[in-house]
């Protein structure tokens, strides 16, 4: 059952206790409460899903930030973003991050897996153990539009039963052209599906949709475990501290937490006879840690909190992908920009999805990819030794959207247009979550460091410059008029880096503030089983682990 009020949970014993409904912690809540034996609680901040309506449609996806379902904060200023300080929206909801992200679905390349396994110690990591596990969560369904994808997907490497619903976009008038400047340019070679292990190339989005709907985790592994009487779901109230309940040899058990819906509200407080799961996110959860006390001796000190356990990594190595919104003007008598000023447009095509689930409202921003490499004689390889995980892993990212979608610019009120995201998916730059207080009902120091390192700037400088050449194919002659605002005016290396710096935002992938390490391992915040180091009874399953954010 859901509860919005804590004081109305049922007075039993939790074997399990997860904090954050996000994917981590809806899957869990899932399989566990699958052993009836067992019995789950889960503790999510925010809402339900169902408070706010455009979480459904995909469309609507970028109203969703800020919102009433996202943590609207910002980072602390950003040196590589000319000092700048951003949104930092993730999910506040059933489902987190998955109930307002963009819904593209991509497993990445097999390298980065593979490294994550070698680097752990821990085969169980690499592409080969966890491909099956990728393919068992899907259930490929045709696009809203019914069209014919073959070509656009391979269906052999998906799985057709899972409980996430996966397809490929409508199509839309850019799709010939960007697949004709694959056959007129090498540099963007084909790809007929990226979820093979091998990204590299252009090709088609695959997304998390199904019948035109979000399929985001608390659709597909929420809601069918919602009428198990062992599985409890408490909304709109904070996890405020995971508590020592006891000790087992030297090590402190951490199986009791405290939460409170208010900062002046009355504090709760359960145990678990097993074990607590961390699924808050790679934001919240480092902040939750150090406010149990676990992490930095020194930091927890400024803050008058009595150090438990002494996890120096608590918070640092934190990772994000900048993204530069690159727009161009367009010759077209349609595009996605019309739907946004033309009320009855809008009307016409929400009436649309609301009646058949059809029509443009079925589509998020992503169209179409592209997982790209820098050459291998590139001049920053004499500096800087390759952060990718392999040759067949990308340095950057294209996303293709078919309108003007800015997060530093307000939208034209008229003119057509197309953007091409370049998105940065190797940063070596760190950055880290610190306590800003201790009380945890505030946001903490958020500081993913975007463009804060020579390799970024120059990769991401190098990205705008290869989707500069991509719109220069034969195949957009007809239709991309030219750059638009700032991204005309930038042409030397030195405009195009302080057109980045001055454009760039990010794209909200926040990972690798509780970083996984080898067992026995002093560095690092949670072993490859992703128990918490020098604990009992503790367990992180969220981004936080990822020891570098995977695509
Ligand atoms: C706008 C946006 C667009 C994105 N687009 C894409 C995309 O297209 N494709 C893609 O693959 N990824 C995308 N992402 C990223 C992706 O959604 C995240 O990487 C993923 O959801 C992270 O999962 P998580 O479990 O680490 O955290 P989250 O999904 O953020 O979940 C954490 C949950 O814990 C809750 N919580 C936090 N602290 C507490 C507490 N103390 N007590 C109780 N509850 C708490 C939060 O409210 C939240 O519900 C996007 C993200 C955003 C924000």
């Amino acid at each position: 059952a859901v509860y919005t009020d804590p004081s109305k949970l049922p007075n039993c014993p939790y074997t399990y206790i997860i904090v954050g409904s996000g994917p981590g912690g809806s899957v869990l809540a899932n399989r566990l409460s699958a052993n009836p034996n067992d019995r789950v609680l889960l503790v999510e901040v925010g809402p339900s899903d169902t408070v706010n309506p455009n979480i459904s449609i995909p469309f609507l996806c970028t109203t969703l930030v800020p919102s009433n379902v996202s943590w609207n904060q910002t980072t602390v200023p950003q040196t590589g973003l000319g000092g700048r300080s951003i949104p930092y929206p993730r999910g506040r909801t059933l489902g987190g991050s998955t109930s307002i992200n963009y819904m593209i679905w991509t497993r990445g390349p097999a390298s980065d897996l593979d490294r994550l396994a070698h680097v752990t110690g821990d085969s169980g990591w690499s592409w080969d153990s966890l491909r099956r596990t990728s393919v068992e969560v899907e259930d490929l369904l045709p696009p809203p539009d019914g069209h014919d994808t073959t070509g656009e997907i391979n269906p052999a490497i998906h799985g057709s039963n899972g409980p996430v619903e996966i397809s490929v976009q409508d199509t839309t008038a850019l799709d010939s052209r960007i697949f004709n400047t694959t056959t007129q340019l090498a540099e963007f070679p084909f790809n007929e599906d990226m979820s093979s292990g091998n990204p590299l190339g252009i090709g088609w989005s695959q997304l998390s949709i199904g019948g035109g709907q979000r399929s985001s985790a608390s659709v597909s592994y929420l809601t069918p475990a919602l009428s198990r009487s062992n599985l409890d779901i408490l909304v709109n109230t904070l996890v405020t501290k995971v508590v020592q309940t006891g000790t087992r040899g030297s090590l402190p058990i951490f199986r009791g937490v405290q939460f409170a819906q208010s900062a002046s509200g009355p504090l709760f407080s359960r145990n678990a006879t097993k074990e607590v799961i961390l699924a808050a996110g790679a934001v919240n959860t480092p902040q939750l840690l150090m406010l149990s006390g676990i992490g930095d001796s020194a930091q927890l000190s400024q803050f008058n909190i009595r150090t438990v356990v002494n996890l120096p990594d608590v918070g640092k190595n934190m990772q994000d992908h900048a993204l530069i919104p690159n727009a161009f003007s367009v010759n077209s008598n349609f595009t996605n920009d019309d739907i946004g000023r033309n009320t009855t447009l809008f009307q016409n095509d929400l009436a649309q999805w609301e009646a058949i689930h059809t029509g443009p409202f079925t589509q998020s921003i992503g169209v179409e990819l592209g997982w790209l490499r820098l050459p291998k004689n590139s001049t920053i390889f004499k500096k800087v030794k390759d952060p990718s995980s392999g040759p067949q892993a990308p340095h950057y990212e294209f996303i293709f959207v078919n309108q003007f979608f800015s997060l530093a610019d307000s939208t034209p009120t008229t003119g057509r247009f197309m953007s091409i995201f370049t998105n940065l998916v190797t940063p070596t730059s760190r950055g880290s979550i610190t306590l800003a207080s201790a009380n945890p009902f505030d946001a903490p120091n958020i500081d993913p460091a975007l463009l804060n390192s020579d390799f970024d700037i120059f990769t991401i400088r190098e990205a705008v410059k290869a989707a500069l050449r991509f719109v220069a194919a034969p195949a957009w002659k007809d239709y991309v008029i030219g750059p638009f605002g700032a991204l005309a005016e930038a042409k030397t290396d030195a405009e195009i880096e302080a057109y980045a710096r001055s454009h760039g935002a990010n794209v909200f992938h926040p990972s690798s503030t509780a970083l996984m390490s080898r067992k026995g391992s002093a560095h690092g915040v949670v072993n490859p089983d992703l128990r918490v180091k020098k604990t009992v009874g503790l367990r992180i399953v969220d981004a936080s682990v990822l020891v570098r954010m995977l695509r």
